[in-house]
């Protein structure tokens, strides 16, 4: 297949990132190739978009930090950035509306493209029809797609009472599709098969199998921090650096949020935030 005809795609991770890993960084690189060896996509960009303070996790610092940190590890990487809109949102942002954010932006960026590829085109056409007299021109280029990555314990939390609205869960995987890495503890596979929503849209969501099994978790590197314990190599150096230049992680951080309901469940609880 000409490679005019892949589907563009970027991929759009939401998550704490307390701390980033380099497992999230593989995620990125393990989605990229099943995509790609489908023969249908080619992934163009990586998002990392930090969920802001206002979700009310146990145990989430400060979004300056983890956003920096963010930066830092997308630094080692020459197709996966940083987006700090989610991050900087007063007021915990869903998913779905983050997606749709970011989907918006997608399609701005490629009117904005189409519109000076048209100037140039036009202009092109004038040249070569003074040569070669007008002929039949090119095709319009196809559009991209935005899909939201995640990790198969996401995908399962779909089910937790409470958690997610339903229309959310359509939204994502009917309008935009789901890349879901797996994640030891969790059968994406039998969950899609048990959800009638997620069966419905099943063709919109890719399943990629992480054969290196691994338990790197943002909790057990904070554990790991408080214990004194080294993380070296479960992040990048650069990360590492700025966690002890920081002192971020410590018996107190931990604590922070321990009394407050999670943002998303705040909306069925009528709980507040503070
Ligand atoms: N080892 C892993 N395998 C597969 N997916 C992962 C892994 N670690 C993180 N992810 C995914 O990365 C995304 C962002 O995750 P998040 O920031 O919550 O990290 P986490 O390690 O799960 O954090 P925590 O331990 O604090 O819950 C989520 O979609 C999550 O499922
Ligand atoms: O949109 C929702 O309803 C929703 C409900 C629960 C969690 N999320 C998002 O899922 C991500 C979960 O991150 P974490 O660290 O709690 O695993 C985070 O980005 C949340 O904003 C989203």
């Amino acid at each position: 297949m000409a490679a005019t005809n892949l589907t563009e795609v970027v991929l759009l991770a939401c998550g704490s990132f307390n701390p980033i890993t380099n497992m999230h960084l593989r995620m990125f690189e393990l989605a990229r190739d099943h995509l790609e060896d489908t023969g249908h996509y080619t992934v163009v960009k990586g998002i990392i978009s930090p969920v802001g303070d206002a979700y009310k996790k146990k145990g989430l610092i400060e979004v300056d930090h983890r956003l920096e940190m963010a930066s830092l590890a997308a630094d080692t990487s020459d197709w996966i950035t940083v987006d700090p809109w989610e991050s900087l949102q007063p007021e915990w942002v869903e998913t779905a509306k983050v997606v749709r954010h970011h989907y918006e932006e997608l399609l701005a960026s490629e009117q904005n493209k189409d519109a000076v590829d048209s100037v140039k085109y036009a202009k092109k056409r004038r040249i070569e029809d003074d040569y070669f007299g007008s002929a039949s021109h090119t095709k319009r280029r196809g559009g991209s797609q935005l899909m939201l990555l995640c990790g198969a314990d996401v995908l399962e939390s779909f089910s937790v009472p409470n958690l997610w609205k339903q229309e959310d869960i359509v939204e994502i995987v009917g309008r935009y599709g789901l890349v879901c890495i797996t994640r030891s503890g969790n059968d994406p596979h039998k969950f899609i098969h048990q959800s009638d929503v997620l069966w419905k849209y099943r063709k919109n969501i890719h399943v990629v199998h992480e054969w290196v099994t691994n338990e790197i978790s943002a909790t057990h590197v904070r554990r790991a921090l408080r214990r004194g314990q080294s993380v070296r190599y479960l992040l990048p150096d650069a990360v590492l650096c700025y966690i002890k230049e920081h002192n971020l992680y410590n018996a107190e951080s931990e604590q922070k949020n321990a009394d407050v309901v999670l943002a998303p469940l705040q909306k069925f609880t009528g709980a507040s935030s503070s």
